[in-house]
């Protein structure tokens, strides 16, 4: 069978699109089609867009290498984390890693997440203003960390939180120089791994205590651990230390960017704020979140949905072909570095009425916007083998923070916020606002 040539984008198109990707990668969409091709040398990528390219992806896990695919997080996330390892080795980690996110757990950290909120909002002057995604950000690693590995790990939050930032700043670098500092020895890679060293020294410390005292798993690293040891090829303690590591990794930059899409858009669509806050108050009064009643509040999923649905932190997924593939008659060789983007899709006319548009009611059955919601159409999360594996944890953190903000403040925005990083789409100056407490009783 013969095959096309990929449409590449022109010099000064691929300046353009290194200045902002986010209209770059919808333009290249439009005026090339599906599959395009982006940059050059190292930096090169082919984009392949829309819900046929994200089905055709998660249905062949085999044809890409996970490991290649993100090597550059490697330094920071571990040899064995989940998001570089392929085939046995990543379904063996998996099973095991699984258990911390059962149904069981996410309502034992939906009451920290709720205690933890609280506590947060009390420390803020009421008509102050603050930049709400700092706040959230520090308050969703302590869910993060408190949550899946107890209290000891998270008296040392902020430290953890300050070592990992080393590598992880490394992210928003261009690809090349991301790749080149990966593979060559070079003293900004000695200090993230040193940083690394020294988070995994405290995990080891916490395994160990542990063990000696022979602690219910009460908590996430609880299930790690039962996991680990009771099945026939059990988890080490450096595979114990990466997937810890990555977990707190992969989900506090992730769900701090969301949680701050999440208020922005509810506070910058009219009436939004003041009907999610109705809806809490009709269904559950002052009553404790759990995660039955957040079940139950569709209008306030609909805005966590929606915010995932405009503004997906994870704008593109990377993947490294490990062999030759063929996709729309386009053959790409073993070792191209290709890219899908939640964002593109979530905002392509052909999958989504009026996409541009922050419409919380679409995800209401009923509504003349609504759609049968397809995994290749809304991948927030991903999808196929390695989906977000934090995806029930993020999206009940995401609703009770906000339910515990509807209730508690009153926020007015201060300032315009706007997007940066394809890694982690977040706000690049943070969401200022002014906050107002709401009297005792009055949140409910
Ligand atoms: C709103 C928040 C989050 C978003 C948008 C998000 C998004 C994603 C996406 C898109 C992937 C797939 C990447 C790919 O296939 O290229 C992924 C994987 C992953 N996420 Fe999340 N994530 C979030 C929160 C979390 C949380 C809270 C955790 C853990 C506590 C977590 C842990 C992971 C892990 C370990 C993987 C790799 C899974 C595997 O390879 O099997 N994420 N996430």
């Amino acid at each position: 069978m013969t095959t096309a040539q990929v449409p590449r984008l022109a010099p000064a198109e691929v300046l353009r699109f290194a200045a902002d990707p986010f209209t770059g990668m919808l333009r290249a969409q439009r005026v090339h089609g599906d599959v395009v091709e982006v940059g050059y040398g190292r930096q090169r990528s082919t984009f392949l867009f829309g819900p046929e390219a994200n089905s055709f992806v998660f249905a062949n896990p085999q044809l890409f290498s996970w490991r290649d695919s993100f090597e550059v997080m490697l330094p920071v996330l571990g040899e064995s984390a989940l998001l570089v390892s392929d085939g046995e080795g990543h379904r063996r980690r998996r099973h095991l890693v699984l258990p911390a996110f059962h149904r069981r757990r996410i309502e034992d950290y939906v009451r920290l997440m709720a205690r933890n909120t609280a506590a947060t909002v009390n420390r803020w002057e009421t008509g102050r203003r603050i930049d709400l995604y700092r706040e959230l950000r520090a308050l969703i690693r302590r869910n993060t960390v408190e949550s899946l590995y107890g209290s000891r790990l998270a008296a040392q939050n902020d430290a953890i939180g300050a070592r990992l930032q080393i590598a992880l700043d490394a992210t928003d670098l261009p690809l090349g120089l991301q790749l080149f500092l990966t593979r060559c020895p070079n003293p900004l890679t000695a200090r993230a791994k040193r940083a690394r060293r020294w988070v995994a020294g405290r995990i080891q410390a916490e395994i160990e205590h542990r063990r000696r005292h022979l602690e219910p798993d009460g908590d996430g690293l609880g299930a790690l651990l039962a996991a680990a040891h009771g099945e026939r090829c059990p988890l080490d303690d450096g595979e114990i230390q990466d997937q810890v590591i990555s977990l707190i990794v992969a989900g506090y930059e992730t769900t701090s960017a969301a949680m701050a899409w999440v208020v922005h858009a509810a506070l910058s669509t009219p009436g939004t704020w003041e009907q999610a806050r109705e809806s809490v108050t009709e269904l559950l009064g002052d009553a404790p979140v759990t995660v039955e009643a957040l079940e139950k509040l569709h209008y306030l999923d609909g805005v966590v949905q929606e915010a995932l649905r405009l503004h997906p932190p994870v704008v593109v997924l990377p993947r490294v072909t490990a062999q030759d593939v063929e996709f729309a008659g386009r053959r790409l060789p073993a070792g191209t570095r290709l890219a899908i983007s939640p964002y593109v899709t979530h905002r392509m006319s052909r999958v989504w009425t009026e996409p541009s548009r922050f419409v919380p009611e679409r995800w209401l059955s009923g509504h003349r916007l609504h759609r049968e919601v397809t995994p290749a159409g809304f991948l927030p999360f991903g999808g196929g083998r390695h989906r977000c594996i934090g995806a029930p944890f993020a999206t009940a953190e995401l609703k009770t923070i906000l339910v515990e903000l509807l209730r508690r403040t009153d926020l007015t925005p201060a300032a315009p916020v706007t997007p940066v990083s394809i890694m982690a789409m977040r706000p690049r100056r943070g969401v200022p606002v002014v906050v107002r407490r709401r009297k005792a009783g009055s949140h409910g």
